[in-house]
């Protein structure tokens, strides 16, 4: 840890020095999903499940949709990993190789043997930290790199535009701030077409193509997104289409429409944490990975709180009062973790559809107007 104390290992991965910032998950299954997930780039990801690697790691197999079926990205995306006990012995049908023949495969450094109870002990108490991950008595020659001072976003974000199941009659823009391929599955698995944009991408100059807007998940401070903000802040002032933010979208659309985004002490990850609908009083277990959170105290009037944390009150999520628009700092897609909420995405899909079909009807009217025009203009020899 930067300040001071070391934790005693055996490296079982890549032989690497890296740094980080060091974060814990209580979450007992799920490590596959968990490192592939774009969220934890920069992140030495420490886990309390004491056995970890007893269900070895699946290969990079695509459903119908192209999507990966068993990872939320293509590659390991933290920094590296901290394990009490790596089971060398592994067992699942999925399973093509073990958690440390992965990691150092993909050059991630990985280290068991750990008290892992006492790293967590000290995050807890002193909050997330900087941290270094070093093999033998080799000196780290990068030092502590600080995810939260770079921009992580534009790392992971898609490149070019891309769609996933083309040719449906429902059409939703997503901006790319580190998606997991699970939500994309859950857009179009309800019947959408998704296209998929880089993260700075101006999104409101083709929103009109579209019947909802999607903000995903992503690394880092959300503070250092200034361009998705300026873009969400123009969509939402041009365009009425139905909002849906995940995560970092959902700290993305409070920053675009004036709240305040804070840094939590120690984060909360896991798949088990209670949050209570306050439209409701349904409580939902959730899966979360995040380490910023939405000051409500800070949402404008247009918007009202829509989940709470129930461990730390800490916000889960906002809507707007009269628009299509909502979000949550929670994960409905829940990749690992429970699917209690995952009525949230039929919930924008509805918003989507009815938004559609309004559309549909203006246009229709709008055409039959002009027809009638026309026709009139015509008998009258104009
Ligand atoms: N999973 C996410 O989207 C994380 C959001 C943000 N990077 C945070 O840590 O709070």
């Amino acid at each position: 840890m930067k300040d001071g104390p070391v934790y005693g290992g055996k490296s079982f991965g890549a032989d690497k020095n890296i740094s980080g910032e060091a974060v814990f998950t209580t979450s007992l299954v799920g490590y596959p999903e968990s490192m592939t997930d774009p969220s934890y780039t920069g992140q030495i990801l420490v886990f309390t499940q004491p056995l970890i690697g007893n269900y070895g790691v699946p290969g990079l197999a695509r459903d119908q949709y192209s999507l990966l079926r068993y990872f939320e990205s293509s590659k390991i995306q933290c920094s590296g990993i901290v394990v009490a006990d790596f089971a060398q012995k592994y067992s699942h049908w999925t399973a093509v190789e073990s958690l440390g023949d992965w990691c150092k495969r993909e050059g991630v450094a990985a280290v068991t043997g750990v008290d892992t109870r006492a790293i967590v002990t000290y995050l807890r108490e002193k909050g997330s930290s900087l941290a270094q991950i070093t093999i033998g008595d080799q000196e780290n020659v990068d030092g502590f790199q600080d995810p939260g001072a770079m921009h992580l976003v534009s790392r992971v974000s898609t490149k070019k535009v891309y769609e996933v199941n083309p040719g449906q009659d429902i059409k939703i823009a997503v901006l790319d701030c580190g998606v997991k391929e699970n939500i994309l599955r859950c857009l179009v698995s309800g019947g959408a077409s998704v296209t998929v944009f880089p993260h700075d991408f101006p999104i409101q100059d083709v929103a009109s193509q579209f019947d909802g807007i999607f903000i995903s998940n992503g690394p880092g401070d959300p503070t250092h997104c200034a361009t998705t903000i300026y873009n969400l802040q123009q969509t939402m002032s041009l365009h009425s289409l139905p909002i849906f933010g995940i995560c970092l979208g959902h700290q993305l659309l409070a920053l675009a429409v004036g709240a305040k985004t804070v840094k939590l002490k120690y984060g909360n990850r896991a798949h088990n944490i209670p949050t209570l609908d306050l439209t409701t009083g349904h409580c939902h277990i959730t899966s979360q990975n995040h380490g910023y959170a939405v000051d409500a105290s800070t949402l404008p009037p247009a918007f009202k709180e829509f989940f709470i944390n129930l461990n730390d009150r800490s916000n889960e999520g906002m809507y707007h009062v009269s628009r299509p628009i909502f979000s949550t700092q929670f994960h409905p897609e829940a990749k690992g973790g429970p699917l209690d909420s995952s009525f949230l995405f039929d919930k924008f899909l509805a918003n989507v559809r009815k938004f559609k079909t309004e559309k549909d009807l203006a246009n229709i009217s709008e055409a039959a107007t002009a027809t009638a025009a026309a026709a009139t203009a015509t008998s009258a020899g104009l």
